[in-house]
């Protein structure tokens, strides 16, 4: 029964001795109160429960470029510990919903929510230290500094050198490491601060197939504390080995989202995507 059910009911309760009508409207009144803290603490439960599951939600967003719609109406949940692969054709919009999560780039229409917190339009730098952080396409470190200052810029942690095969490396200056190493230190980098979200564009990009590997290894690793993780992604196979659910954008709207296996059989994403694509990832 809600309080507001008792309520009325004890106003109905219309009793003739007035010692009647006191004690019935104080039991009415207690159990009023009683069914109105277990509604509060309920609805407290429930909405803690929400805000710890939730890591982030993408809502209606939009985005033009000039002439040239980007986003039409993205909606996008990740949880926490949540392992979720983005694909699409080139162009699709992929990266650019990055940007937009990331705070390089302002949604023209809707919102961006980080555990339950609005955080549209916010800057990349507030959005790091509330533990968003992202690696880029295009590889981005110190060239002429070593592979061991790069990681003192963001840690006193050198762990990550060990884990990434760069411990021998770490002397090195970050300008002669291979292309397949580089992208190894982008990513420790990103994972030094301990965020909540990573958002990792083209991981695979570069790696030979031993690396891949590892690096999978190592990204199904790191959300055991809670962490969760986007990925987008064009090795489809490399990808599908570490994602839980794969989210499919094309031309700007996601047009499937499931479990890797369900995505391959899926009629509209083939057309759209991996008739082209997957034979050759
Ligand atoms: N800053 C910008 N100004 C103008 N157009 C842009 C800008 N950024 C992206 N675009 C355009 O938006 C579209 C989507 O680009 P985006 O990089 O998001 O696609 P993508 O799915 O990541 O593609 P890819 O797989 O090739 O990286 C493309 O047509 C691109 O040229």
């Amino acid at each position: 029964m809600t309080p507001m059910t008792t309520l009325s009911l004890s106003a109905f309760s219309g009793c003739a001795h007035s010692d009647v009508i006191a004690a019935s409207s104080i039991r009415a009144v207690s159990t009023a109160l009683a069914c109105l803290m277990v509604w509060i603490s309920k609805a407290k439960y429930l909405n803690l429960a929400e805000t710890v599951k939730s890591m982030l939600k993408v809502r209606n967003v939009h985005k033009r470029f000039g002439e040239c719609s980007v986003l039409e109406g993205v909606n996008l949940e990740i949880d926490k510990s949540e392992r979720v692969g983005i694909i699409g054709p080139n162009g699709a919009g992929k990266t650019t919903l990055f940007n937009i999560i990331t705070g390089f780039l302002k949604p023209d229409r809707g919102e961006i929510r980080f555990r339950s917190r609005d955080i549209t339009g916010l800057k990349p730098n507030q959005l790091a230290k509330m533990g968003i952080v992202r690696t880029f396409q295009i590889v981005k470190v110190f060239s002429n500094m070593t592979v061991e200052q790069n990681m003192l810029t963001v840690s006193d942690d050198l762990d990550y050198l060990r884990e990434f095969g760069l411990w021998e490396k770490r002397h090195e200056l970050a300008a002669n490491l291979s292309y397949g190493e580089l992208r190894k230190l982008s990513i420790a980098l990103a994972l030094a601060p301990n965020p909540k979200l990573l958002l990792l564009d083209e991981p695979f990009s570069g790696l030979s197939p031993k690396e891949a590997r590892d690096l999978a290894g190592i990204i199904e690793s790191i959300n055991h504390n809670g962490q969760s993780i986007a990925i987008i992604e064009h090795r489809l196979k490399d990808l599908f080995n570490v994602a839980e659910r794969v989210v499919v954008l094309n031309s700007g709207r996601i047009i499937f989202e499931g479990h890797p296996e369900e995505v391959v059989r899926e009629k509209t994403v083939v057309e759209a995507y991996l008739g082209r694509k997957y034979a050759v990832a």
